[in-house]
């Protein structure tokens, strides 16, 4: 079972970054594929991909069994009341990447009979690298694993209960930024102590890399790793120890914490 047309609606950051993992993976032509935004002109470079790019979102959601919708929160509403009148529970399923916005809240609108998911994937779809949790309860037989498979080949993907689907926008799509962060931070710490940007940013990048697909690759613990890497007295665990003394795990705990109850205020805009 596999859509047989994608219509993401909104074609901003999030929306662009799946049509790009979903032309680069192959699992479905870029004709087969719309995606819309008010202003299109933005879209060009999806357009010349092969991807059918309209202002029309009832034509787009006509034409697509599995329509995506990567809105931001204040504007899902208006968008599912405008797409209700083609929208059938035989042929749809409606996908939500929107933050906050929960599986009752759609239904508020679409009704109980279409097949409605949330989905949180991060930027890094663009690339098939993301995260993606996947969250439905009324889904029909087969559409689950049909969805599984799809944002597999976008990166990794698991279903999870929709409770923790806030949960999984800090963690997975936030963390994005997070990440970034750190890179970031230690690419000036690399400058400070000599290298150029380049190959300070460089070495950083890669060393995230090669981090996290030591960790995914071998299923240790991080701190099993990190054991292998401080020598006793030596240069890892003094710079280690004086970043937990500034606070570096507790920061990113604390962050995470505070992204996390934000949503509840993201979750008023509906
Ligand atoms: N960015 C991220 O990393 C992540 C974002 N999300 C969620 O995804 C959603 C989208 O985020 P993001 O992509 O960053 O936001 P953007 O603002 O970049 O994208 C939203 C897009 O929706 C379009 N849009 C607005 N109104 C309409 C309309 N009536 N019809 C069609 N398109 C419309 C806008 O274009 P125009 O104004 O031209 O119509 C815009 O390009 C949000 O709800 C966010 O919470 C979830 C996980 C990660
Ligand atoms: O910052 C935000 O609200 C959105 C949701 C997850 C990533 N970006």
């Amino acid at each position: 079972m596999k859509p047989t047309h994608i219509s993401i609606i909104g074609g901003g950051n999030l929306g662009v970054a799946i049509a790009e993992g979903l032309i680069s993976s192959h699992y479905i032509a870029p004709s087969n594929i719309t995606i819309t935004r008010r202003n299109v002109d933005k879209l060009s470079k999806m357009s010349e991909k092969g991807v059918l790019v309209t202002h029309d979102n009832l034509k787009a959601a006509s034409r697509g069994d599995l329509i995506i919708l990567a809105v931001k929160p204040y504007q899902i509403k208006d968008i599912m009341e405008e797409i209700l009148p083609v929208l059938s529970a035989e042929q749809h399923i409606i996908a939500s990447v929107v933050t906050g916005v929960t599986l009752a809240d759609m239904r508020s609108i679409i009704g109980h009979d279409i097949p409605a998911f949330r989905v949180m994937p991060n930027t890094a779809i663009a690339i098939r690298e993301s995260m993606t949790c996947i969250a439905s309860n009324n889904a029909k037989t087969g559409q689950e694993q049909m969805m599984v498979e799809l944002f597999k080949q976008l990166g990794d993907a698991v279903m999870i209960d929709e409770q923790l689907m806030s949960a999984s926008t800090v963690l997975g799509a936030c963390g994005i930024a997070y990440a970034m962060r750190f890179i970031r931070a230690a690419t000036q710490g690399g400058i400070e102590i000599g290298f150029s940007s380049e190959v300070s940013q460089k070495i950083a990048m890669q060393t995230v890399k090669g981090a996290a697909s030591l960790l995914l690759e071998t299923g240790n613990h991080p701190e099993y790793e990190i054991d292998r890497v401080t020598t006793p007295k030596g240069c890892t665990i003094a710079g280690l120890n004086e970043m937990e003394h500034q606070g570096f795990s507790s920061s990113l705990i604390k962050g995470i914490q505070t992204s996390y109850g934000q949503i509840a205020d993201i979750a008023k805009e509906f």
